[in-house]
């Protein structure tokens, strides 16, 4: 099973241009697709349809729907937006032929009307204002409307680069998204507004070719991790060095090393930097809990949680080996610039685990311009740091210092709450010690401690009341279950 593609505008708009001549044409393809989702969505003698049309050709897309939905006899109303013609001849031609088929057109939100399935084609791909106007007014209308919404492409208001809702924006139970799966999405307030997300990609997939975004999706993921050998002994699977847990924080940095643990690991030898440091760990007396010095001998290192305003950082950086750098870590290397040239000429890999509220510090701006391009974020940070970033919250980004990218589906609102990234810096050290590359670690860890907190979740763990604990647990069942 290979990853997603993720196209964003720019990419879209020129495979567009190669196929404007495609025959049959695009929008032809793209509201034909959405006729036939939103029939098996509202079933064959569903309750009637609403279709919102918006100006541009995501309005299109939906006339081209409505033509095709009236025809197989369901009830259809088109709540004609601004009552422009449409730009494209594939639209005008559709919005012709349901008119002449006596298709019920409006010009207001049809009250009167009880639909069982809305369908939104205000705005798609090319939404890149806040909604005004009638065009807010029809967004707000649909949110309101009650009943099941299918968005056309994305929901109307979402920006389809950076996942934000600028003002108004719809809220989708389904959205078919066309050509290829885009970043807006799977990440910021598309999280939310995307419900379920499906793909017709138009018959183009075969042609888009390769792509600087993809997407990471556990059943795809998995099988990036070998299965255990038969003769494999703690030595095959690496010793992690942790270094944290100064004066009243140890438990991050114990936190850290369980989820090593329990997630493969050889050995995970825990650096606390309070001196007076409980000698080992109750509940995984595997544990070696160290002195800082003595946990260095290791095949990779996580720095930063609970170090406090430890040496944690600069320790990391002189390590000759894979590095992880958390929390503390990360707040010592916004604060002293002085690291930063050390950090970047380092040979082996770094990987940094900001949240938004870190990674501002990092860029020294604020959370609000990180969480406004949530790509670009991550990907400077990668630049400008030479390291692997994960870019956490939802939809995390994943990025890379080639300007690739990635955006995790997994996870769900349980893990905000304290401990769950000790336990992912934990995990991605376990990647490390069990010779993924540095990339495919992140990527694998990241998708792991979602898909955790999800199969909590799934079985009522969750999401109120998610614990760090609870997620490593389950981690550990995901590595060790079947495909
Ligand atoms: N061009 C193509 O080859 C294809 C386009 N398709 C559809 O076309 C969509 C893109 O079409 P468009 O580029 O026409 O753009 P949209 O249909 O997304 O809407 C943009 C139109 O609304 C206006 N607008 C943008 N933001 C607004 C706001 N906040 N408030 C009020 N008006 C606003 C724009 O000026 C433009 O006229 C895709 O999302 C997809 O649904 C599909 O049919 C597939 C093929
Ligand atoms: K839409």
């Amino acid at each position: 099973m290979s990853a997603p593609a993720l196209l964003n505008n720019a990419e879209l708009r020129v495979v567009e241009q190669r196929f404007r001549d495609a025959s049959p044409p695009l929008m032809e393809r793209a509201g034909r697709a959405s006729a036939v989702l939103a029939a098996s969505i509202a079933g064959e003698r569903g309750g009637p349809i609403v279709i919102v049309a918006g100006p541009g050709n995501n309005g299109g897309d939906a006339w081209v729907a409505a033509q095709h939905l009236a025809q197989s006899f369901h009830r259809v109303t088109v709540f004609d937006v601004m009552g422009t013609a449409p730009r494209a001849s594939e639209a005008v031609a559709a919005k012709a032929a349901y008119g002449a088929g006596g298709g019920t057109v409006v010009r207001e939100w049809p009250a009167s009307v009880r639909p069982s399935l809305v369908i939104d084609g205000v705005l798609g791909i090319g939404s890149t204002r806040v909604p005004e106007g009638a065009i807010a007014a029809a967004i707000e209308r649909i949110n309101a409307s009650g009943a099941r919404v299918l968005a056309l492409d994305i929901a109307s208001g979402i920006d389809a680069d950076t996942g934000v809702a600028r003002g108004a924006a719809v809220r989708a139970d389904d959205t078919l998204t066309f050509i290829a799966m885009k970043p807006g999405l799977f990440t910021g307030d598309g999280v939310e507004h995307s419900g379920v997300v499906h793909l017709d990609d138009l018959d183009l997939g075969a042609e888009l070719g390769e792509s600087r975004g993809m997407l990471l999706e556990w059943e795809a993921v998995r099988a990036w991790l070998e299965p255990r050998r038969a003769n494999a002994h703690k030595g095959s699977h690496g010793t992690l060095g942790i270094l944290g847990g100064a004066a009243g924080m140890t438990g991050a940095a114990i936190l850290a090393g369980r989820a090593a643990l329990r997630t493969g690991a050889g050995k995970v030898l825990v650096g606390l930097y309070d001196e007076r440091a409980p000698a080992f760990d109750p509940e995984a007396p595997e544990l070696m809990l160290r002195k800082p010095a003595d946990v260095l001998d290791a095949d990779a290192l996580v720095a930063g949680p609970g170090s406090g305003s430890s040496p944690a950082l600069a320790t990391a950086i002189a390590f000759e080996k894979p590095i992880v750098l958390d929390a503390d870590s990360l707040n010592d290397l916004a604060k002293n610039a002085a690291h930063r040239k050390p950090l970047k000429a380092r040979k082996a890999a770094t990987i940094l685990t900001p949240h938004p509220g870190e990674a501002a510090r990092l860029l020294n701006t604020d959370t609000k311009a990180i969480q406004a391009d949530r790509i670009a974020s991550a990907l400077r940070m990668a630049e400008e740091f030479n390291a692997h970033v994960v870019l956490k919250g939802a939809g995390s980004i994943v990025a890379h210092p080639d300007g690739t990218y990635a955006i995790n589906t997994t996870g769900n609102p349980g893990l905000a709450s304290g401990g769950t990234g000790d336990a992912l810096a934990g995990m991605i050290g376990a990647m490390l010690c069990q010779g993924l590359d540095a990339p495919r670690a992140l990527a694998f860890a990241v998708c792991l401690h979602g898909a955790a907190a999800d199969a909590c979740v799934a079985r009522g763990v969750g999401p109120v009341g998610l614990t760090a604990s609870d997620v490593i647990l389950e981690a550990r069942a995901l590595v060790n279950s079947e495909p």
